[in-house]
This record gives C-alpha cells, sequence and structure tokens, in this order.
C-alpha cells in the first residue's frame, strides 16, 4: 500500500509494533529517512503518555486516542495525539494496524520538515524585492521578475550580461567587490543604484550569501528597493545641512522631560549667543533668559510648551558675554509619526539693530532734531495721557505755552547759527527745571510746551512756571555776546480748563497770547476771564474784517504847528473805528490786532487813499503847502506792492508827493534797518516825506540814523512828561540838537502844557502837536481850524 499521498502522518505497524511502512508526512513531522525508519517500532517512535505506557500492546489502543510525544530523529519531541486503528479491512495484512499521528496544538512542525513541499518558484517571485544567484562568472542564474523590471529587460537577456553591467558605471567596481566578498566570506550587503535598459534608476540596498547549486558555488540574495527612503535621507540630509547653514540661530529641545533639555543648537546659534553645542546640551534652554525682564512673555511661551502649542515672542536674552539681545523667538512642536509632540524647535532671530533702528527712527520721528525735546506729535501723546492720569487720579496737572520773546530779532539781527544756540540752551534750561516725568517739548521756531504732571495746587505750578520764566529770562551766552531771550508764558491746568489735549491747548494759547498782550516776560494763566477776553477778541478780528468795507472806519486828524510862526503847517491822520456795536474804538484796541492778523495792510491802504483824498479836498478849499502825515506798519512797508500803490493813491487823487508825510516808528525801523532803508528810499525817490516816529525810544545809533533818508525826527511824547526841567529835558535837548546837526526837523509830540511848549520854543524844537494845540479832529473841523487861521498861542 502507497500512503504518501496521505496528508496525515501514519504508518502502519503489526501486532508486534514493528513498523512496516509509513508515508511522507510521517518521514516530515518525525526527520526520519527511509531507512532510518526500517526496523524501528512504536514504541520507539512514541512514548504514550498514560499510565500503560510503553508495555500497552497496540491491540489494547485500538480505537483510543492516546496522548504522546513523537521522537524525532534530531531528538526533539513533538506531542501528538495517536489514534490506532486495526486494519481488519485488508486481507492481505490480517492483524496489521494504522497509526494516524496528530501534531497538537501548539507544537511546531520541525523547522525543515516542510520545506521541501515549499512552491519556491512561487515564493521567489512573490517577493517584495529583487532575487538572485549569480555564478562565479558574475553571470545570472536564477532571478525572479522583480529585477526583470527593474532591468527593464526581456528575461533571456539577462543570463548574457554580466550583473556589474546592470548598475551605474559609479557603482560597478563596488559591486564586483561586494559579490566577491560574499563568495569569500559567506554574506555581503551594500547600497547600489539599478539602471534600467530605458534609464529607469532605482537604489537597492543588496545583501547576499554564498551557496551552491550541486557543486557550483554561486552566491544568492535580495534587493530591497530603497529608492524612497535614499530619497528621505537626501531630504534630510538636505534639512540637515540647512538648518546647519541657517544664519538663524536654531535650537532642537527634547520635551520627553520637565525642562525641554536642549538637543542640538546649529553654528548660528554659537555665533549669536556665544554658547557651543558642547557647552549646553542636556541644559534648559531658559538659561539665557534676564531674571525680571519679560515676565509676559516668558509666561506665554511657558502656556504654549505647555499646550504642544507654537509661540511667538520677542525678548530680551543673554549672550554668553552678558551683552543683552533682543530675541524675535518662534517655537514650533515637532511630532513624530504617531502625532506626539516629542521635540520643540526654536528659531532666533537676533533683532537687536532692528530694535535700535526702530528706536532712532521712533525718536526722529518724536524729537525736534534741534533741540532734542518733544516734538508735536510726542507733546499730544504725553499730553493725553497726563490729562487721563490726572483725571483717574483726581491730580492737577498744567500746560505752559512758552514763546520766546526777543527771538526773531536775535535770528535776523545775528543769524540763525546764534539763534540755534539759544534755542539749544533755553531746551537745556527747560529741561533741568522739570522732572523725568515731565515732559518739555518744542513746536515752533521758538514755541516751546511744557506738560507738567502731578501737581497739588495752581500754586505750587505758579512757583514752577516763574522759576521757569527767570531762568529762560536769564542772558545766554553765545560766541561771547550775552543775549536775551525772554519769554511769554501761558498757562492752563487740567482738567480744570479742559479735559481733552484740543481744550487744554486751546486754554494754554488763549493764555500766552494774553501773556503777550500784557507786554513780554511775564506769565499768565488761563481763566474765565481771559477766555471771554479771548472771544471777545476773536469776534472783533471777524468784525475788523468787515469794518473798511462797511465805511466804519474813519480819520482824526491832529494838527501840527511851526513852532516859530505859530502856523498850522499840517495833521497826523490817527485812525478811528466807529464800532457798531461798541462805538468809537481809538487804534491801540484794534491796531495790534490788524497787526497780528495782517488786516493791518488793507487798512493801512485805505488810511494813506483816505488821506489823499483828504488832503485833496483841502487843496480844493485853498489851502496850501499843508501836510499830512500817515502811520505806518512794519507789515505794510514789507508788502511788495506797497510803493506803487502809494503812488497810485497820490496820483489818482492828485496828490504832490510832498504834501504826504509816512511816520514810522524808531523800533519798527530798528527790527529790520536794511529792509527799511531800501523800502524808504524808493519812497524818498517818489518824493512823499518821511518821518522817524517815537525817536528816543529805539535805540537807533547816530550812524544808522544817518542812513535813514528822513526829513523829520518826532520826540516821542514820554520825553515831555511832567516837567521838562528833569532828566528828561535833557534828552529831549539832546534830541533836538542830533536832529539839527543832521539838518532834520524835529517835531514835539504830545505837548500838553505851556511850559512844555515854552521849553521846545527855547530850545529850538521846530514844530509840536498836543492837546495844547488840539486833539485829533474830524476832517471837518480841521478845514475849519485852517480856515479860520488859528495859531499857536503861547
Ligand atoms: N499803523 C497805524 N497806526 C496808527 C494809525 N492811527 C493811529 N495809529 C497809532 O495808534 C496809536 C494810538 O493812537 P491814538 O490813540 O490816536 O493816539 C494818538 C493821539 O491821539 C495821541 N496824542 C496826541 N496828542 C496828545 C497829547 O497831548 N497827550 C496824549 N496823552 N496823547 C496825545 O498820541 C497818538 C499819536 O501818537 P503818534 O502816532 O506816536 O504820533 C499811536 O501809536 C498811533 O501811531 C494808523 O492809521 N496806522
Amino acid at each position: 500500500m502507497n500512503l504518501s499521498p496521505l496528508p496525515l502522518a501514519v504508518f502502519v505497524a503489526d501486532a508486534d509494533g514493528a513498523i512496516t511502512s509509513w508515508n511522507r508526512a510521517c518521514e516530515k513531522l518525525a526527520g526520519y529517512t527511509a531507512d532510518e525508519m526500517r526496523g524501528r517500532t512504536l514504541a520507539d517512535l512514541v512514548e504514550f503518555e498514560d499510565s500503560a505506557g510503553k508495555q500497552a500492546a497496540i491491540q489494547a489502543r485500538v480505537d483510543t486516542d492516546s496522548l504522546a510525544s513523537l521522537v524525532c530523529a534530531d531528538g526533539r519531541r513533538i506531542s501528538v495525539r495517536v489514534t490506532v486503528a486495526p486494519q481488519s479491512l485488508d486481507p492481505e495484512q490480517p492483524g496489521s494496524f494504522s497509526v494516524i499521528v496528530v501534531p497538537r496544538a501548539g507544537t511546531a512542525p520541525s523547522r525543515y520538515a516542510l520545506i521541501q513541499d515549499l512552491p519556491v518558484n512561487d515564493i521567489i517571485e512573490g517577493l517584495p524585492c529583487v532575487f538572485y544567484v549569480i555564478d562565479q562568472s558574475g553571470r545570472l542564474l536564477l532571478w525572479n521578475r522583480q529585477l526583470e523590471e527593474a532591468l527593464e529587460m526581456p528575461s533571456e537577456d539577462l543570463p548574457t550580461v554580466e550583473v556589474k553591467y546592470f548598475f551605474d558605471e559609479a557603482h560597478r567596481a563596488e559591486t564586483v567587490q561586494k559579490i566577491l566578498e560574499a563568495f569569500e566570506t559567506g554574506s555581503a550587503w551594500h547600497e547600489a543604484e539599478l539602471v534600467g535598459r530605458r534609464g529607469k534608476r532605482t537604489t537597492y540596498l543588496f545583501q547576499c550569501a554564498r551557496t551552491s547549486v550541486g557543486s557550483l558555488p554561486c552566491v544568492f540574495g535580495t534587493g530591497v528597493d530603497i529608492t524612497m527612503r535614499k530619497q528621505a535621507e537626501h531630504v534630510l540630509k538636505v534639512h540637515e545641512r540647512a538648518i546647519f547653514a541657517s544664519v538663524n540661530a536654531i535650537c532642537i529641545t527634547c520635551c520627553d522631560g520637565p525642562d525641554n533639555r536642549i538637543e542640538y543648537v546649529n553654528p548660528a546659534f554659537e555665533r549669536i549667543t556665544g554658547y557651543t553645542l558642547a557647552e549646553i546640551k542636556g541644559r534648559d534652554p531658559r538659561f539665557m533668559r534676564i531674571e525680571g525682564c519679560d515676565t509676559e512673555e516668558q509666561q506665554r511661551i511657558h502656556d504654549a510648551l505647555a499646550h504642544r502649542q507654537s509661540v511667538r515672542v520677542v525678548l530680551r536674552n543673554a549672550r554668553k558675554n552678558g551683552e543683552m539681545f533682543y530675541n524675535d523667538l518662534r517655537i514650533d512642536p515637532v511630532m513624530n509619526v504617531n502625532g506626539e509632540v516629542t521635540h520643540f524647535v526654536a528659531v532666533i532671530n537676533d533683532v537687536t539693530e532692528a530694535r535700535h533702528y526702530e528706536r532712532r527712527l521712533h525718536h526722529l520721528a518724536h524729537h525736534d532734531p534741534l533741540t532734542g525735546l518733544a516734538n508735536r506729535t510726542l507733546l499730544q501723546e504725553r499730553l493725553k495721557q497726563a490729562i487721563q492720569f490726572a483725571l483717574r487720579n483726581r491730580m492737577i496737572g498744567a500746560l505752559a505755552f512758552l514763546d520766546l520773546d526777543n527771538f526773531k530779532h536775535i535770528n535776523d539781527n545775528l543769524g540763525h547759527d546764534v539763534g540755534d544756540a539759544v534755542l539749544r540752551e533755553i531746551a537745556l534750561r527747560l529741561r533741568a527745571n522739570m522732572r523725568e516725568e515731565d515732559t518739555v517739548a518744542r513746536v515752533g521756531g521758538d514755541e516751546f510746551v511744557l506738560v507738567i504732571n502731578d501737581q497739588n495746587s495752581p500754586e505750587q505750578v505758579a512757583d514752577l512756571v516763574e522759576r521757569i520764566r527767570r531762568s529762560v529770562a536769564g542772558p545766554v551766552e553765545v560766541d561771547g555776546k550775552e543775549i536775551v531771550a525772554g519769554t511769554s508764558i501761558g498757562v492752563a491746568l487740567f482738567p480744570r480748563d479742559g479735559n481733552t489735549v484740543d481744550k487744554v491747548m486751546r486754554a494754554a494759547d488763549a493764555a500766552m497770547y494774553h501773556a503777550k498782550s500784557l507786554g513780554k516776560n511775564n506769565c499768565q494763566f488761563y481763566s474765565n476771564e481771559l477766555n471771554r477776553m479771548v472771544h471777545e477778541h476773536l469776534l472783533l478780528e471777524a468784525s475788523l474784517g468787515r469794518a473798511i468795507g462797511n465805511r466804519e472806519m474813519v480819520l482824526g486828524y491832529q494838527p501840527k504847528v511851526d513852532l516859530r510862526s505859530g502856523r498850522m503847517i499840517g495833521a497826523e491822520a490817527l485812525v478811528r473805528w466807529n464800532h457798531p456795536e461798541h462805538g468809537l474804538m481809538g487804534p491801540d484796541s484794534f491796531i495790534p490786532l490788524a497787526e497780528q492778523t495782517g488786516l493791518i495792510v488793507p487798512l493801512g491802504e485805505w488810511v494813506i487813499d483816505e488821506a489823499c483824498r483828504a488832503l485833496k479836498a483841502l487843496t480844493m478849499l485853498g489851502v496850501e503847502d499843508f501836510v499830512i502825515s500817515v502811520n505806518l506798519s512794519l507789515r505794510q512797508l514789507r508788502q511788495r506792492q506797497f510803493v506803487d500803490r502809494l503812488g497810485d493813491s497820490l496820483r489818482r487823487h492828485a496828490v504832490p508827493p510832498s504834501c504826504l508825510e509816512l511816520e514810522v516808528t524808531e523800533s519798527l525801523l530798528m527790527e529790520r534797518p536794511d529792509e527799511a532803508k531800501a523800502v524808504m528810499a524808493r519812497l524818498k525817490a517818489l518824493g512823499v516825506q518821511l518821518s522817524i516816529d517815537d525817536f528816543g525810544t529805539g535805540y537807533s545809533s547816530l550812524s544808522q540814523l544817518q542812513a535813514f533818508p528822513v526829513d523829520h525826527i518826532k520826540i516821542d511824547r514820554s520825553f515831555l512828561g511832567g516837567k521838562v526841567d528833569n532828566g528828561h529835558g535833557v534828552i529831549t535837548r539832546a534830541i533836538i540838537a542830533l536832529g539839527h546837526s543832521l539838518q532834520l526837523k524835529v517835531i514835539a509830540e504830545g505837548v500838553e502844557t505851556r511850559e512844555q511848549l515854552l521849553f521846545l520854543r527855547n530850545n529850538d524844537c521846530d514844530q509840536m502837536q498836543g492837546y495844547y494845540f488840539s486833539p485829533a479832529l474830524s476832517e471837518q473841523g480841521l478845514a475849519d481850524m485852517l480856515h479860520r487861521g488859528v495859531t499857536l498861542q503861547a
């Protein structure tokens, strides 16, 4: 009987237990060859586990299932279940038994027992890699489909080519050397790139071992496609090199512990911080922080790391040499393939220079380049903060506007360099008088502003401002010259005078305006009364603009008398405003306003034209050689069209130019002497007469006086005040003598008494005007007086 096809391990034994035949499965399971099986008994091969053991006759086990151990050829024992069945149905073999041996669950067959049944071809073809067997000539003996695909070659071509030619030229020598190594040592491995016939390139990890096919030595092995891995490695290497070469410092920390130990830092990190990897590996990266600095940012980092999140902050860190640097730090979590955060990568950008640059830009945008003080932008910010602080804390704050009194004069006469030096010195003095928390700003040429915080009372502010006024009023020395700037100060308190930047600024401005109008070098606080005045001033300004058109302006004419003949030789035109609400207003209440607003220009033109008209009217009445003088302001003189327009007026009214006299105050001439000289020369060429008004108050020198092409000087009223035999008399005499020495006529104004008149006559003064003879008259009044031939009586 042929038992071979039976899948179960089965052998046949006779009644004595002698084994007579067996199947292949039995050989595989126990590992015996046919020769080894011959002559053995059941007792040799099976050790029953029951109490009957070896002694039990085979018949006794018929139709029972016994647990036993199968004794293998190599001595191992396999747990099996044994079933004995009589073969009585087989007439040729009476008394023989089939012994069926089934390995029990969990019992592995011999390592090699089943190998012969393996479908080797299928396995080789099914391998997830290339397979090859190479002989000593370096040619393929056996290979799988995967190798054909990699080489893009038909099966029949493969054995015809030496295997080294399957590789890129660069890998051939190494490939041959590795095959030889396998032949010599038994195994070898290497990585190399197979190049397909159509150019496909695939990188493999080859591992081979020596074997033989019959007596033919050969090498067999596999090649696993590692192209993807290689690419990944390449990418990793590029990343690694990029990190290495990065200009930004990179720090990688491991987060398996509580303190994020440093695992890696790149060269840029070393460059920026001064620390080498060797020095800081394993340390908590917080070692670079500056104690007490950027606590908010530190907390944000802490929170982000705790939640495994990204974070970006700018904070201050310390380099190894102790120097502080601004670190624009970005930290991101790094995950493994399972999505677990294992590391953090921190990119450190040293932004110290950029920060300093930003600061410089910010400083430039918020400070005055000449003095280094805050500019208007910063002033407004600071004032806003100060007002809010005062409101919150129920404190008083103050805003002081300072305007230098003589700066224009300093700049025009001593030059801009001197002017700059004065401004710098004033800035220093202001700073010296203020506390760090206060603000000193320069908001215009000679305008300074102080924000004074945290004051207890208006009196405290007043003391401080007065100290500042005195400090600014002190002489400034520039190039050995002592210069006095002086200042007018307007102060507003907040929140009392306003609770917004705009309101407080307006209040301080109004106060300063008031300070200026009261004379220079003084300080004024804002008040409701002041507010009312400012308001009225604004209204006045608006109505002044309309006054000329509305024919509200009128001229009064104060006669001028020749002191020798006692005859009226002229009159001074003095403007008045017949205001619809306020009645007749003197020039002192609106000329300064007209000067400030520029309205003096149209007003002055009107005065000249009106004076010319009056002159013409007097001529028509038969008055001859009569001169009318008008007062001029600096702004009028500076008008480019002034001389031409004046000529137009004279021509229009057909008035001889010599009948018109222009009075310019001495101080006004001294403000811009060169400019004044040039205009006066043109006026003189036109033929009008010129007079210096308020002479003696403007500090002009003799040489300067000579340079002005004038006809008269008018002694200021103040020199005739009171008794003329006091010191003033001396000055008046000196002015008369001076005028005469320059061939100028001298006129005295403001003559009120006979005593003054006699003094002037005795001292050879040429002309007079004043209440003693007549106040200013209407045009009609003047005409009547002239008509009556009224003369001066001593
Ligand atoms: N730019 C212009 N300025 C003008 C014009 N009209 C006048 N003014 C200037 O206004 C100032 C004040 O002038 P007013 O109030 O008219 O005073 C003049 C006289 O009324 C006054 N005066 C004349 N006599 C006496 C006197 O005996 N005693 C006394 N106390 N005052 C007297 O003096 C003023 C004239 O001064 P002055 O001009 O210096 O001759 C004044 O400065 C005018 O200049 C104008 O149209 N444009």
